[in-house]
């Protein structure tokens, strides 16, 4: 409790050194950061959590690129045509990528766990409000400038919608490189409940690392095969040009104490 009550303290937490950053990342407040383990039977159920709204137009769908920690399918974002709105937000949020994190074995992997548990890797949908903000760079600053929608990943079996993405991996194996993606709903990702979420206030959990996030984090997981999840770990954190090629594998966060944050559920 006392070193959760020094990193909460603080005015700045040293976030998790890590070999990708270069040493420690100072963090303003540091009193919501992220990722976060789930206590299921801490949260709490609120019934004015209304149901998600997720309106994405695959045409927005433009690039897959590599950079350096995860590889990120690119939006659009320039007109309100991918949105999020409802559940935990009081505005409307443009998507403008998607990305994973995932571990070296299926044994681990997640940012967030639930009561712990680990799983073998989680998607990440990153937006940012529209009706407030301009550009993401914008938003990325402000405390209710971006919502992130967690899924996590379990091994079995193949996810059809998935596939295409894989099948685009290999030409982007090392960092800085990127391919037109298009035509790409990213709804299929999403699992078959998405009423069911916890969400709370915390962080980016990779640069800038800024306190801007509500985070609603799905309760249902989507199912991936070993051999699609195997394709991510082909990836390479390093460019085309360095001497030692390094796996993309455990690019995740280490967790963050929760600092009081009251985590809700959108179910009882
Ligand atoms: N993993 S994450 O989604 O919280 N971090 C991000 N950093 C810049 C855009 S999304
Ligand atoms: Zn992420």
């Amino acid at each position: 409790r006392r070193c959760n009550l020094i990193a909460c303290s603080s005015k700045y937490v040293l976030s998790q050194m890590h070999p990708m950053w270069q040493g420690p990342l100072a963090v303003p407040g540091g009193d919501r950061q992220s990722p976060i383990d789930i206590v299921v039977r801490k949260s709490v159920f609120d019934s004015e959590l209304k149901p998600l709204v997720t309106e994405y137009n695959p045409e927005t769908c433009q690039q897959i690129w590599n950079n350096g920690y995860s590889f990120l399918v690119e939006y659009d974002d320039t007109t309100d045509k991918s949105t999020l709105k409802g559940g935990p937000l009081q505005d409307k949020f443009r998507l403008c990528q998607f990305h994973f994190h995932w571990g070296e074995s299926n044994a681990w992997g997640s940012e967030h766990t639930v009561d712990r548990r680990l799983f073998p890797a989680e998607l990440h949908l990153v937006h940012w409000n529209s009706d407030k903000y301009s550009l993401f760079e914008e938003a990325v600053m402000e405390d209710n400038g971006l919502a992130v929608i967690g899924v996590f990943l379990k091994v079995g079996k193949r996810h059809e919608g998935l596939q295409k993405l894989v099948d685009a991996l290999p030409a982007i194996r090392h960092k800085d490189s990127v391919v037109e993606f298009t035509r790409f709903d990213p709804a299929c990702l999403l699992p078959v409940n998405i009423d069911d979420y916890w969400t709370y206030h915390g962080s980016l959990t990779t640069p800038p690392l800024t306190e801007s996030v509500t985070w609603i984090v799905m309760k249902q997981h989507i199912e991936v095969s070993h051999d699609q999840l195997a394709v991510f770990r082909s990836l390479l954190f390093t460019s085309a040009e360095e001497d030692v090629q390094k796996s993309m594998v455990n690019n995740f966060r280490v967790q963050q104490p929760l600092c009081g944050r009251t985590i809700r559920s959108s179910f009882s």
